[in-house]
């Protein structure tokens, strides 16, 4: 998992994960609780584009809404200082992950049956057409390093209403709570010191 390079001014959180994990629902119930504003990169495409995500796809293809992704995405980490959600195939762009590296980012996780459920009651995803089941789980398979790579922070959403999700997103950003230990093995810190002990051991045989 990542650590946050340098928090500096940006999101709150960048919320990441596969169609149907929850990201724009989840993202706008935290951005309530905060009291900040939301913010979601499909939206702004949407906007930029002046036409639904779907139109965009046949129209334009999928490399244009990519790049327009791009630019949503480094636009938005540059200037919304709220909760953002971005689309779920963002993170297969290098630059944009890249971009991520300096910002807290929540991996929303979700099992296939799940997801499924979730977006079958949703609006048209392109990338879904045809064979939902079978193209969810292929988009998974190839995009959960990513996801991994990027996060600061995993939440699992299965079985967890949007609420229960909040709350679990909240806790996981606020940490453990003040004044409490680091939990054994937890830190970078940790792992040096073990990797230190490790190399001493070596030394010694
Ligand atoms: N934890 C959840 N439990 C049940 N339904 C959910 C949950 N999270 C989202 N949904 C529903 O699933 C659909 C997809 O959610 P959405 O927030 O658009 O996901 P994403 O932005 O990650 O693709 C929506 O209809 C939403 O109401
Ligand atoms: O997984 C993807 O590649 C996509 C996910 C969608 O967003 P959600 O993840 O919010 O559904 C949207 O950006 C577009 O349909 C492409
Ligand atoms: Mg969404």
């Amino acid at each position: 998992m990542a650590e946050t390079a340098d928090a500096g001014p940006g999101p709150l959180v960048v919320l990441v994960g596969p169609p149907g994990a929850g990201k724009t629902t989840v993202g706008l119930l935290l951005a309530e609780r905060y009291g900040v504003a939301f913010r979601d990169t499909d939206a702004d495409i949407e906007r930029v584009a002046g036409k639904p995500i779907p139109d965009i796809f046949v129209d334009d293809g999928e490399p244009h809404f990519r790049a327009l992704e791009h630019q949503a995405v480094a636009d938005a980490l540059a200037g919304h200082g709220g909760v953002l959600a971005l689309g779920g195939g963002a993170v297969m762009d290098p630059a944009t992950r890249k971009l991520l590296a300096a910002h807290p980012v929540a991996f929303l996780d979700v099992e296939l049956a799940d997801a499924v459920r979730r977006v079958g009651l949703d609006a048209p995803r392109p990338l879904l057409v045809g064979n939902p089941r079978a193209r969810w789980r292929e988009l998974m398979a190839q995009r959960r390093p990513l996801y991994e790579e990027v996060a600061t922070v995993v939440v699992a959403t299965a079985g967890l209403a949007p609420e229960q999700v909040a709350d679990a997103l909240a806790a996981a950003l606020a940490g453990p709570p003040a004044g409490a230990p680091p939990a054994a093995g937890s830190g970078p810190a940790d792992n040096e010191e073990a990797a230190d002990e490790q190399a001493g051991k070596d030394q010694e045989r």
